[in-house]
């Protein structure tokens, strides 16, 4: 039998493959320029190799939650250490290359629609200057994970919404990164869409990417059997271990 470590407060329960920590956060406030305080005082512990859902209604602080962990936004108060980088600290020569740990993936893809699929997919590698064998390989592999490679010579625009967020998925992936962090992943698709993004991200965690999903879809969510973190008006409300799926 495996013995669980207990579960503290803020803390998820691991995944069981390792108990070192890839996102901490430790009292985090984010107050924007606005006077908005859209996070107060969020403490959170998620295992490398792990997979939570963030959830909470519209405003809630979901975004925000995603954006201070990829370093998008700078917390107000409070402590970040992703993959072990104290984010406080970390100097900004250094940010780019924190960012390449992370993948993301947005509702609205940001396809850009005047490059191919393989194209979009390529252009993280592009920008980190790969060799062309390498980004090929990378590209060919990460659309095959998506169930894409057919389609690498499409424009994004000729494809269904679902294609195009399984597109947004394979470059989220295709550098491979540590963390892969969605924000309302799903957002425009129909329900069978939806659970078949769903179940990407699954897959991506089986082979040991840690995943933090945003959704409002409890439904879609809560069949997963994975953890949930509520976010109430800014504040974690509770964590919900998820029944075995
Ligand atoms: N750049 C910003 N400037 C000022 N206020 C902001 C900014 N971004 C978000 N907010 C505010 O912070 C709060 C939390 O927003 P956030 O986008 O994180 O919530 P959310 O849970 O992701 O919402 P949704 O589900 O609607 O996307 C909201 O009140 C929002 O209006």
């Amino acid at each position: 039998m495996r013995h669980r470590a207990p579960h503290r407060p803020g803390c998820l329960p691991d995944s069981g493959r390792t108990q070192r920590p890839m996102i901490q956060l430790r009292k985090v406030t984010k107050r924007y320029p606005s006077g908005q305080e859209a996070l107060s005082g969020v403490s959170l512990r998620l295992d490398a190799g792990a997979m939570a859902f963030l959830t909470g209604h519209s405003g809630a602080g979901k975004s925000t939650l995603l954006r201070l962990i990829a370093l998008l936004e700078r917390p107000t108060r409070g402590r970040l250490v992703v993959n072990g980088h104290e984010l406080e600290t970390l100097p900004r020569r250094r940010v780019p290359h924190f960012r390449r740990q992370i993948g993301l993936v947005f509702q609205d893809h940001h396809l850009l629609a005047d490059r191919s699929v393989f194209d979009n997919v390529a252009l993280p590698l592009a920008i980190q200057a790969y060799r062309q064998p390498e980004i090929a390989r990378r590209v060919r592999a990460a659309l095959d994970k998506v169930g894409l490679l057919h389609k690498e010579r499409a424009a994004p625009d000729t494809l269904s919404s679902g294609e195009q967020q399984r597109v947004g998925i394979a470059r989220a992936v295709v550098h491979k990164p540590a963390i892969l962090l969605a924000d309302e992943p799903t957002g425009n698709l129909d329900p069978e869409l939806s659970r078949e993004i769903m179940d990407l991200f699954v897959q991506f965690n089986q082979v040991g990417t840690t995943v933090l999903v945003a959704s409002h879809d409890l439904d879609l969510i809560s069949r997963l059997g994975k953890p949930l973190v509520r976010l109430h008006e800014g504040r974690l409300q509770r964590e919900t271990a998820g029944s075995a799926a």
